[in-house]
């Protein structure tokens, strides 16, 4: 069974924030999936849609951070074996998981947090060019091995995987790594085979059972992102009408066992239990949107009611 469960600092009333302060925990969302499957376009694209991308970074409701952010600084002779495309980046050993947790759970209470940018051509992280993530309502975070580490993947409010073949990926993968990422043809096709393939079917793929909703297809499946966009409007409605506490967890169904006293939803539910009920109802309304599309799955959910 899905591990659906809502992280303590959405339970916290206002984090850890000075008396009267407003705290913004915000929705944590996880979308995983294969290298160049597209999970920066489609987080991009729900930015996008969100009016969020043009808008400027202070002032961002939902923010969208990579996994990349968090790969270890190497030792001098990883990086003479990364030059020559002979370090596998694709094992979770090349991530710092401790730092990707404790950022995440400074996220969750609400802090600014400071990460810096990769640089894929010196394969190290870029301090110069640091990212400020302020907080902000929902956030992404993306990468292949996001849902790999149980107690990151405990995180998550809701898990996503895009699921994109892997001809297509490698196709797509090829031309970028070449033009932005300054690598030569031999060298993307040797990493291809030595590490990334092989990788991707030990630590990555066996991760996609652990995801909510799978997205066939990644940014073509414009059905399955205009869903998930219009839940997010909704929760990002529901949030402005009763204050930066207002419960994502809850309004998607995603913790049915503990209703939130004084959260009202837009039926105007009252924390009574029957705001759990109507929460139910419209997240199962959107699995049989979704259903009914044929082109977007959910995975399997006892939490769900079943029609
Ligand atoms: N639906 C699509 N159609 C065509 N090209 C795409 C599509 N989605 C992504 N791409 C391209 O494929 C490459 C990898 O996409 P990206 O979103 O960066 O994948 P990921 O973040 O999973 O590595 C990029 O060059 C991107 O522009
Ligand atoms: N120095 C690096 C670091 C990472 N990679 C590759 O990037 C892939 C992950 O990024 P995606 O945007 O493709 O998800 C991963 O497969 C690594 O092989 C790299 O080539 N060099």
């Amino acid at each position: 069974m899905q591990d659906l469960k809502q992280p303590d600092s959405l339970r916290l009333p206002n984090g850890d924030a000075s008396a009267g302060e407003e705290v913004k925990s915000p929705f944590l969302i996880g979308v995983a999936g294969g290298t160049a499957s597209g999970k920066s376009t489609v987080c991009k694209k729900i930015m996008e849609q969100l009016g969020q991308a043009e808008m400027d970074h202070t002032q961002r409701q939902v923010v969208a951070i990579s996994q990349d952010s968090f790969y270890r600084e190497l030792t001098p002779a990883e990086k003479a074996k990364a030059q020559k495309g002979l370090f596998n980046f694709d094992h979770p050993d090349a991530f710092n998981e401790e730092l990707m947790f404790a950022t995440l759970q400074n996220i969750l209470k609400g802090h600014k947090v400071e990460i810096p940018s990769y640089d894929y051509r010196t394969n190290s992280l870029d301090f110069e060019n640091m990212l400020v993530i302020y907080p902000a309502d929902v956030v992404l975070f993306e990468g292949i091995l996001v849902f790999y580490f149980p107690k990151i993947r405990d995180l998550f409010h809701m898990k996503l995987f895009v699921d994109t073949d892997s001809d297509t990926r490698l196709a797509r993968r090829v031309p970028r790594d070449i033009n932005e990422r300054g690598r030569d043809l031999d060298a993307v096709l040797t990493q291809y085979m030595t590490f990334v393939k092989p990788a991707f079917e030990e630590f990555c793929s066996p991760t996609k059972k652990f995801a909510d909703v799978i997205i066939p297809r990644g940014a073509d499946n414009t059905v399955a992102i205009d869903l998930i966009v219009q839940h997010i409007r909704d929760f990002l409605n529901n949030r402005s009408r009763h204050g930066s506490t207002g419960n994502m967890a809850l309004y998607m169904n995603l913790e049915l066992n503990a209703p939130v006293a004084g959260f009202a939803g837009p039926d105007g539910d009252d924390g009574s239990g029957n705001g759990t009920y109507n929460a139910i109802r419209r997240f199962s309304t959107l699995c049989k949107e979704l259903n009914m599309q044929g082109n977007f799955f959910f995975a399997t959910n006892k939490n769900l009611p079943h029609h």
